[in-house]
């Protein structure tokens, strides 16, 4: 069936919330040196645009896999670990952690409680979207970009069986 894509969140809308959100992050980190964890493949072009807009130095830049969008615009509902860190690389570091939507929370949650477990010094959640309706685990944002409504979205790094990734900005998927 073809698919409609309804603009919702423009470029310029997107990059002004990137820019607002470095900003936060600089206030806060001022030199503390954190490492950003970046949630594959979601957050890829999110994390690339949000650390060059960031000032304050970054100790390291890492990347974790999750997946639990199978198939199309349904979660499994099991989140998997596909890729995850070299052992000790967050001890007693401060993490940044980076994704591109929190949406059951299901995902970020696993992501916290996994990397809770490499005794970072602090782990605080950047978000470019958030959308609160469709939670099923509380996950706390502290740095939240756009909440948005119970729509399917793509672009900006965000796919539908793996399309639309590549779009600047961001769609509502309608049948
Ligand atoms: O809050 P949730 O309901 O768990 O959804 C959020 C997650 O879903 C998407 O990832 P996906 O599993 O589709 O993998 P991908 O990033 O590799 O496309 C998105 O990138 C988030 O990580
Ligand atoms: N593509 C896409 N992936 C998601 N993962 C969680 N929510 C969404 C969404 O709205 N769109």
């Amino acid at each position: 069936m073809n698919k409609k894509l309804v603009p919702l969140i423009s470029q310029s809308e997107i990059a002004a919330t990137v820019q607002r959100l470095a900003r936060e992050l600089d206030r806060d980190y001022q030199n503390r040196f954190p490492i950003v964890i970046g949630v594959l493949k979601g957050s890829f072009i999110f994390l690339a645009d949000l650390i060059r807009q960031m000032q304050t130095p970054i100790c390291n830049v890492e990347l974790i896999r999750l997946s639990s969008y199978g198939c199309s615009t349904t979660s499994s509902g099991e989140v998997k670990m596909l890729m995850g860190l070299t052992e000790g690389v967050i001890n007693n570091k401060d993490v940044i952690l980076v994704e591109d939507i929190v949406d059951t929370g299901l995902s970020t949650s696993k992501a916290i409680e996994i990397l809770k477990a490499d005794n970072p010094s602090s782990l605080k959640l950047c978000a470019l979207l958030d959308k609160p309706s469709r939670r099923k685990v509380q996950v706390e944002i502290d740095y939240l970009g756009i909440e948005i409504p119970d729509r399917f979205i793509v672009g900006y790094g965000i796919d539908m069986d793996e399309k639309y990734r590549q779009l600047p900005a961001i769609y509502a998927i309608e049948e």
